[in-house]
């Protein structure tokens, strides 16, 4: 049986721009060739800011007492539990060592990338939790150089609170800079920081397009685009907590999808009835966000059972999936296609956004089918060892100069055969003669 759709999307997320790539090609182009110069004058000219960049010791002190303790306290929680997570996801990766035959020993090393670049987005939102998730994993990581930016709000620049959460989490220097220039200053080395070697955090199209054109010889954590979430439920489900955890997740902008997939046709309706309300109560500019991602992107889908709505999820790849029904360890083992996956009611994709631990900088527009989210993992690299001595040389010799030989590889050949001990020479030729 097809899905029934109660409610579908008429519009289509939109695809990154052609004009934002060719704009931001222009960007990058102008910053290699003329630096921090022309970063101030697109600071200048995007977000009007003429103050300095680098934020020093003692604005970060004043700022941090300007934050009321109460919000300190909150943030100092969150990144406990962010940290706490990182550090056992880092505990995960190990170093490992094998004796493959004997004399012939090899292994593997996980380590941390020397520089890290943290964009903080700041340009709708003031986003404090994105601080705490990036510079934080790095941090747990090992990344013994962590650079964060964030663009300024205005003439007081980067926001107290947020300056108070990049400093907890551990960034060792701060740059109040945003977009392609921030992105760009912290690839390319500018305003004291070095050449990062990873780029990470998520952003707005322009953003995410000059993370992916510099792409190649610095790493990035992926391609994010707009967030996105969908929700799977049964009629265990209260249709309250449901509309409310799809209004909330609009919030996050026109180009923000939401989908909603369950076997109950009595919840569908009531979500559907009750998310206009859910809207309109919002205060502005969120309503007008909520409201045109709903119409234009949120989806209702009717499933015949619940491996229906398994399939519909995994169709989907969501960043966010959350469940709201029964059996919440069958789903756990089917679901297999997420950024991040929320069980059960008395959670929400709130929690995991701002507080709970796991990383909430996740792939976007499917990119689940392929990748997770920003970890510990992106700022390690897996790198191999291999170690030979004695009884082994012999062996690898022979097989290396046979397969080299077959591939037309001579210099190869002899380069292994140079490794054969002195016993194997004499006793080849004694056979020989
Ligand atoms: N997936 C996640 O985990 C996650 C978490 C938090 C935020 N986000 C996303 O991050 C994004 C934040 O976007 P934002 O815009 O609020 O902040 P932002 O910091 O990403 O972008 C602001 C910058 O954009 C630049 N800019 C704006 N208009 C421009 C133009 N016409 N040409 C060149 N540059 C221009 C400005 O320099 C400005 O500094 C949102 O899309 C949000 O959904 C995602
Ligand atoms: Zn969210």
């Amino acid at each position: 049986m097809p899905i029934t759709v109660l409610k579908s999307a008429p519009g289509q997320p939109p695809q990154a721009a052609a004009g934002i790539a060719d704009t931001v090609s222009v960007m990058l182009a102008r910053l290699r060739a003329g630096g921090a110069q022309v970063a101030l004058e697109y600071a200048r000219n995007l977000d009007g800011w003429e103050g300095p960049v680098m934020v020093t010791r003692a604005a970060i002190d004043a700022a941090a007492a300007r934050v009321p303790q109460a919000l300190k306290d909150d943030i100092a929680w969150a990144h406990e539990n962010i940290s706490r997570f990182a550090a056992a996801q880092r505990a995960t990766a190990q170093d490992m060592e094998i004796e493959l035959r004997p004399g012939l020993l090899a292994g593997q090393r996980q380590i941390p990338l020397n520089a890290a670049g943290c964009y903080v987005p700041g340009g709708r939102y003031a986003h404090i939790a994105s601080a705490l998730m990036t510079i934080a994993t790095a941090r747990e990581a090992g990344v013994p150089d962590i650079t964060a930016c964030s663009p300024p709000r205005g003439a007081a620049g980067i926001p107290d609170a947020m300056l108070y959460a990049m400093d907890l989490a551990g960034a060792h220097r701060i740059l109040t800079i945003g977009g392609v220039q921030g992105v760009a200053a912290m690839a390319m080395g500018l305003f004291g920081a070095p050449p990062a070697d990873i780029l990470v955090g998520p952003g707005n199209a322009y953003v995410a397009e000059a993370k992916r054109q510099l792409f190649g010889p610095i790493g990035i954590d992926m391609f994010a685009g707009p967030t996105d979430s969908l929700i799977l439920a049964d009629g265990s489900a209260d249709a309250e907590l449901v509309a409310a955890d799809l209004v909330g997740q609009a919030e996050h902008g026109a180009t923000s999808p939401v989908w909603l997939a369950t076997t109950h046709r009595p919840l569908a309706q009531a979500v559907l009835a009750r998310i206009p309300d859910l809207i309109a109560a919002l205060p502005e500019p969120n309503r007008s966000a909520a409201r045109a991602a709903w119409n234009d992107l949120g989806e209702v889908a009717l499933c015949d059972d619940r491996e229906e709505m398994a399939q519909y999820a995994d169709a989907k790849a969501p960043e966010h999936l959350h469940v709201q029904a029964s059996d919440l360890d069958w789903w756990r083992g089917r679901l297999s296609c997420y950024g991040s996956l929320f069980l059960g009611e008395e959670t929400t994709v709130s929690f995991g956004d701002k507080a709970a631990g796991p990383n909430h900088v996740l792939p976007t527009g499917g990119a689940a089918r392929y990748t997770g989210g920003l970890s510990v993992h992106k700022f390690l690299k897996t790198v191999t060892w291999q170690r030979v001595t004695g009884p082994a040389r012999d062996d690898l010799a022979r097989v290396t100069a046979g397969i080299s030989r077959a591939e037309g590889m001579e210099g190869h050949a002899r380069s292994a055969e140079l490794r054969r001990l002195p016993q194997a020479d004499t006793m080849a030729a004694t056979s020989k003669g």
